[in-house]
């Protein structure tokens, strides 16, 4: 959707802001712009809407050349947001949501409707807000006012330029989940410049770490950064805790997990005592008649009575979990092992730390790094 073919800035004091940066984002995707500051990455993203204007190479959008295109008609497609959101102080809330759609003619009461709407998207109830002018509302609120107003002719594309920035990071966080969640639903492609690997890694479908001078030095997954760095530079910018950052954006493995004996309640108690004893733990799964988990039976306990004690099994995860929230539920609960469920809550299997380690390592093995070394 967005192709660089050796695109090159040098400002007219002669700073070779980029020299020669090839880079393509896939339709839908979340490229993540990393590096340190001055590395290139703003004049990067601004290339692609032309606030600047390339001194070499190429930019492609959907195939079409950003330079043949009317740069007004071409900014309007592509929705902006920078850190500073930049609302105007003298407009309403959906006044400023309604830029773009009004530049572009829309007749008022459908702007006004399609401004609600995206307040609504972005956690803004229209009713409390739109009629608001920014300086009446917190950092976070301008900053999804900003993102709204980005949203508003619903372009194909998004250029964001530190998002979150300028927020604590509680808020950050919030917006950030909260992004992910709109970007799921609406599928964007997205461009975004950030000096946080935190946040590259987090939000990033790939991520592109940058040297000074817009040098690409590794294009891959967020697992695959921080897990097989392709050079000194990129190892000591993702940091020397890179394996921990690693456990936010690797998932668990459900064909990892283990499997151990699955009874219902209704089993009788000698059976559940032999496929126990036939099994390397000291325990069994409990699930009703659709698979689902209502608990857990300890062995020791099928000796004595005459009827199943099953007791609530509290460390659970979905199977779309991270390995550090399997991590974190491993320790809120001093538990060795965590049941994974699907969205029905019926029972797949098993979380060890073992399994766990074996996700960590597949995760680097299937992604393949294509940095330049
Ligand atoms: N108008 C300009 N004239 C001359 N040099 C410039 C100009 N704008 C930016 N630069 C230089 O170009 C380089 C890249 O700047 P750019 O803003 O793209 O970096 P960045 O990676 O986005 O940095 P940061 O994370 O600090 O925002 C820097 O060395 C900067 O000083």
């Amino acid at each position: 959707m967005i192709v660089l073919e050796g695109v090159g800035k040098q400002y007219a004091d002669g700073t070779d802001a980029v020299r020669d940066l090839s880079l393509s984002v896939p339709r839908g995707a979340l490229v993540a712009l990393v590096g340190p500051s001055g590395c290139g990455k703003s004049t990067t993203l601004k290339m692609v809407n032309r606030l600047i204007e390339p001194t070499s190479g190429r930019i492609l959008l959907d195939g079409q050349d950003v330079m043949k295109a009317d740069p007004v008609a071409l900014r309007r497609g592509i929705g902006y947001v920078i850190q500073q959101v930049g609302l105007f102080p003298h407009q309403s809330v959906r006044e400023n949501v309604a830029t773009v759609p009004t530049l572009l003619h829309w007749d008022r009461k459908r702007a006004r409707a399609r401004a609600d709407e995206l307040l609504e998207l972005v956690g803004l109830e229209p009713s409390a807000y739109a009629d608001r002018y920014p300086h009446q509302l917190s950092g976070g609120q301008r900053q999804r006012v900003g993102v709204a107003r980005a949203l508003a002719a619903d372009p194909p594309v998004l250029l964001m330029d530190e998002p979150f920035g300028a927020v604590d990071p509680i808020v950050r966080g919030r917006l950030q989940d909260e992004f992910l969640r709109l970007q799921h639903e609406l599928g964007k492609t997205v461009l975004l410049v950030t000096h946080d690997i935190d946040e590259a890694v987090r939000l990033g479908d790939r991520v592109a770490v940058l040297a000074g001078g817009g040098d690409l030095r590794q294009y891959d997954s967020p697992a695959a950064v921080l897990g097989a760095p392709a050079d000194d530079f990129v190892a000591e910018f993702v940091g020397a805790d890179r394996g921990l950052r690693r456990l936010a954006v690797t998932s668990i493995l459900v064909e990892e997990l283990e499997e151990v004996p699955v009874v219902r309640a209704d089993t009788p108690i000698e059976e559940v005592r032999r496929r126990a004893e036939g099994s390397d733990v000291p325990w069994a799964i409990v699930v009703d008649e659709a698979g689902r988990l209502t608990g857990w039976v300890a062995a020791e306990h099928l000796d004595t009575s005459s009827t199943l004690r099953v007791r609530p099994m509290e460390a659970t995860l979905h199977r779309s979990a991270t390995l550090k929230e399997a991590w974190s539920v491993m320790l809120r609960y001093d538990a060795g092992w965590v049941a994974v469920l699907d969205d029905d809550r019926r029972f797949l299997g098993v979380l060890t730390p073992e399994s766990l380690h074996a996700a960590l390592r597949q995760s680097v093995r299937t992604t393949q790094p294509t940095g330049a070394a």
